[in-house]
């Protein structure tokens, strides 16, 4: 079915009937497969009004960081298919330029909109194109570095581009810095809504003059030069973003424009679902949700490592005022909202600006202070530079939690912490450690905060979670000897050196097999002395990471002796629940078991046909 022509022909009751419609569906499907509720039931109106203006078809609409594309995604060919949203094998919760053309540009990562957009328009010049090209980007993702970069470089590319703010005042939680309270006071301009409001049933052509320049003297009052005038866009807004009339004229307005334009569109993140509205950070990124009682479904009993680091951090931050937090924007997801109630001056959330806190944890511990960035591993790809020529040159201590390491699940490829292994194991002066589990994650904290390390470290884990409760893990933390490896099963011929999560997997392996298991807590250094008995005394040696093969940890001890790696080969890891990716990947212990197992078989094979001969 074409919806873009159905809601053109609808009117304005009917187009609000149909917005219900859509949030039905949507509450419906999230509550069963997760996703990004919050941030797509603010944008239904805006859709909609969007689509009845321009045609996705033939325009390039650019969404930024593309978790609240469900409407573009059901009004774009994808209704059918929407229950299978964020599902393996199902639809991606981002635009994916793979999934449907409409999809112009991928995203994931935040800020990359306006970037794409400018080169989409300049390719779509050169080949003598008149498309429109329309940017729909949220407060939080204008304000991230990427973004103002590109802002930037509007009025020298002669663009002619056209941004809508989603402005709902919210990034995960609440939106951090200058750009964000400039926000706010353009969204609270009410003066210019309601004035707008009460005089727009009798409006004269002169009335909508007075008022524009009512609208307009107010942006600069409140903010001097407007911000965006100054960059050299014409800024119009803010609108209601959920009166659909209001948003159709406004677009409309603004698209024949012969100039670059900005509007700003007021929206409420959660709007139409009670529980979403009141929270929501909690309904950002949703679990399983009941609809009736907006609660979500969760396991009982468990503890995420994210909920133990942030625990552990806030634990160790009593004893030592040294320790300081900094996230860049992801406060609850990396669990820091209780190091960050009990030590607000401690605690720096920097906004969407993972390489700006890489340097300025850098900066921090210059004068002794102990930073620790948590970041998700996807993330600090952001700040790779700022690691090498901030951070490890100058052999600063700046602790890297590096949450979400390894396969995520549902937000797929865009998401999964597979690189860092990679990109951080090749940096000198860098130590990178793996916890195989909870207990262990704390155990590392715990000593690399007791002995003051003295440069780089980072520690990775996973988007996981264990049976227990922090106390119960807390009284049983010891101190570690770091860069030791652990044999936790001693046995013959094979040996499996692995790293991290699938460690116990792999040591449940080989146990019921009678191979030996080194359990590699420090992925950098390397601990040779192990390693060399490890080669010495087994016939085949295995490593296993949750990382890419290339240049990842097994890759490093290729240099030492004949190695068979277990990780991720050379390809992007589609979606799907961390289970059955870990299936795939043949990283559970049933697919360790079977590859190593294939291995042993292949090359008795081997052995036997070269008897034969
Ligand atoms: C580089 C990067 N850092 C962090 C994130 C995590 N993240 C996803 S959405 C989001 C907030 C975006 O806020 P906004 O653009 O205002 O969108 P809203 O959800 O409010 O509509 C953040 C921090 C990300 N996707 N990419
Ligand atoms: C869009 C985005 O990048 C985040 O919202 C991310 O999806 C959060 O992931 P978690 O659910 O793992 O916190
Ligand atoms: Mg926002």
């Amino acid at each position: 079915m074409d919806y873009i022509s159905y809601i053109r022909r609808m009117d304005y009751d009917e187009l609000e009937n149909f917005a219900e419609h859509i949030r039905e569906y949507i509450i419906d499907v999230i509550s069963k497969n997760g996703g990004h509720l919050a941030s797509n039931l603010g944008v239904v109106e805006l859709t909609l009004a969007l689509y009845r203006v321009y045609n996705p078809y033939e325009d390039f609409i650019i969404w930024d960081t593309g978790h609240q594309t469900y409407t573009h995604k059901l009004l774009t060919g994808r209704w059918d298919l929407f229950s299978t949203i964020r599902k393996f094998n199902g639809l991606s919760g981002y635009t994916n330029i793979f999934e449907s053309y409409v999809d112009r540009f991928g995203a994931g990562h935040v800020g990359t909109a306006i970037s794409a957009a400018l080169g989409i328009e300049q390719a779509l010049r050169l080949n003598n194109s008149s498309a429109n090209v329309v940017v729909v980007i949220g407060d939080g993702a204008l304000t991230s570095g990427q973004s103002l970069e590109a802002l930037n470089q509007i009025k020298t590319l002669n663009s002619k581009i056209k941004i809508i703010i989603n402005n709902n005042s919210m990034s995960i939680s609440k939106n951090v810095g200058a750009l964000s309270h400039l926000f706010d006071k353009l969204r609270s301009s009410k003066v210019y809504l309601e004035t707008k409001k009460t005089l727009k049933k009798s409006m004269s052509f002169e009335l909508k003059n007075e008022l524009k320049r009512i609208r307009d003297a107010i942006k600069v009052s409140i903010s001097g030069e407007d911000f965006f005038e100054g960059l050299g866009l014409k800024h119009f807004g803010p609108v209601d973003g959920h009166n659909l009339k209001e948003l159709e004229d406004e677009l409309k307005r603004i698209k024949d424009y012969d100039y670059p334009t900005i509007l700003t569109v007021n929206t409420v993140k959660g709007k139409g679902f009670e529980n979403s509205e009141v929270n929501p950070e909690s309904f950002h990124s949703a679990g399983k949700f009941d609809v009736s009682s907006g609660v979500f479904i969760k396991s009982k009993g468990i503890i995420s490592y994210s909920e133990a680091f942030g625990k552990m951090l806030t634990k160790i931050a009593e004893k030592d005022e040294k320790v300081v937090a900094i996230t860049a924007a992801m406060k609850s997801g990396t669990g820091l909202n209780e190091f960050a109630k009990r030590f607000p001056e401690r605690f720096f959330d920097l906004g969407i600006t993972e390489q700006m806190c890489v340097t300025f944890a850098g900066g921090m511990s210059t004068l002794g202070f102990k930073p620790v960035f948590a970041v998700y591993s996807t993330f600090l790809q952001r700040g790779f530079d700022q690691i090498i020529h901030d951070i490890a040159l100058q052999n600063l201590p700046v602790i890297f939690a590096i949450d979400r390491a390894g396969v995520v699940g549902e937000d797929g490829p865009t998401h999964h912490g597979v690189f860092d292994i990679a990109y951080l194991k090749m940096i000198p002066n860098m130590k990178i450690y793996a916890p195989m589990d909870i207990q262990d994650l704390l155990n590392i904290m715990h000593t690399v905060f007791k002995f003051n390390i003295d440069g780089p470290v980072a520690i990775r884990y996973p988007r996981d979670y264990e049976f227990g409760k922090f106390e119960e893990l807390y009284d049983k933390i010891r101190l570690v000897d770091l860069d030791k490896w652990q044999i936790l099963n001693e046995g013959k011929d094979i040996a499996i050196i692995a790293t991290g999560y699938p460690t116990k997997s792999a040591l449940s392996v080989a146990k019921r097999n009678g191979w030996t298991l080194v359990y590699a807590r420090s992925v950098k250094p390397i601990d040779k002395e192990t390693l060399s008995w490890v080669f010495e005394n087994h016939e085949e040696v295995f490593s296993i990471e949750e990382g890419v093969i290339n240049g990842g940890f097994g890759e490093s001890l290729s240099r030492y002796g004949k190695i068979r790696i277990l990780g991720i080969e050379d390809r992007f890891v589609p979606h799907g629940s961390r289970k059955e990716l870990l299936k795939i990947l043949m990283l559970d212990e049933e697919g360790i078991e079977n590859q190593i197992k294939g291995v042993i078989e292949r090359r008795k094979n081997y052995e036997d046909s070269n008897r034969t001969w």
